[in-house]
């Protein structure tokens, strides 16, 4: 059976190459980490897969079916990426960025429909919106609006969703309430998540395997259930060197730091 997302041999860049011939997959039902120092490509990827980078090389298929070959309407009935800096839409109400979600499937600034406005009912609920969603989203503050945002990738209702630094605006609980939601949607409806993180430890945590890019290429993947403290260390290092990985045996906790100097 054919992955969800299946990246094949993926070049993408602005005139200048920056994703380098990267191919990886991803299931329904899995949740993948994405990660890797600033500049390495991450946004880039993503972007690309939505078509708003240029694709140079490579394909990409969803569910078996060649992405090159859809019409943008049909790859956003298929993809959802909820940007790392969303667009301020300036008048618009929370409601609204919410039902901007249903587009692909009712067309732009047609109606939400029922089935719309279960939907976005339903992700105010989960994502704890209610309270704002009369409220311009120019009068939320930077966490509330990332939390609209994602709330608008989860009511677009792809099969595929690409979350870029969901949690970069976040308080802790927002944070966990971010992974929980979006974790249990993709394990009960075998959705496919790419996430990029750029904490380790919390990728550890919530993600089923890691992909680490460095400089536009990928280095290393690590699937936390099955790899030690040492493996997982030892690929981490690929893209941070130095770095120190503990797992609590009692909890499961993970712990990430930098080694002090001399330590390894
Ligand atoms: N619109 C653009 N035009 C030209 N170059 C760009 C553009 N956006 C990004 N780049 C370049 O592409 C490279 C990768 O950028 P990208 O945003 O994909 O990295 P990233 O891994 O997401 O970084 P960060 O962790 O800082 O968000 C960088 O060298 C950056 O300067």
């Amino acid at each position: 059976m054919a992955a969800m997302l299946e990246v094949e041999h993926l070049c993408a860049g602005y005139g200048t190459p920056v994703v380098k011939d990267i191919s990886f997959s991803v299931e329904g039902g899995e949740l993948v980490g994405l990660l890797g120092r600033n500049g390495s490509g991450k946004t880039t990827l993503l972007r690309s897969l939505t078509g708003s980078a240029k694709v140079t090389g490579g394909r990409v298929l969803l569910d078996g079916e060649d992405w090159g070959r859809l019409s943008h309407r049909q790859r956003a009935c298929r993809v959802a990426l909820m940007p790392q800096r969303p667009q301020l839409l300036p008048g618009l109400r929370a409601r609204e960025v919410l039902e901007m979600g249903r587009y692909p499937w009712t067309g732009p600034l047609r109606p939400a429909g029922e089935e719309g406005r279960k939907r976005v009912d339903q992700a105010a609920r989960q994502f704890g919106l209610e309270e704002l969603l009369d409220t311009d989203c120019a009068a939320l503050s930077e966490g509330q609006r990332q939390m609209v945002h994602l709330g608008r990738a989860v009511v677009q209702d792809a099969p595929v969703l690409l979350l870029d630094e969901p949690n970069s605006a976040l308080d802790f609980y927002n944070t966990q309430l971010l992974f929980q939601t979006v974790g249990g949607l993709i394990r009960t409806q075998r959705k496919a998540g790419l996430v990029v993180l750029h904490d380790p430890a919390l990728a550890l945590t919530w993600c089923r395997r890691l992909l680490l890019l460095r400089q536009g290429e990928l280095v290393g993947e690590v699937c936390p259930a099955q790899a030690g403290e040492a493996e997982i260390q030892a690929v981490l290092r690929r893209i941070y060197p130095d770095i120190c990985v503990k797992r609590d045996k009692d909890s499961g906790a993970y712990w990430c730091g930098l080694a002090e100097n001399g330590e390894k």
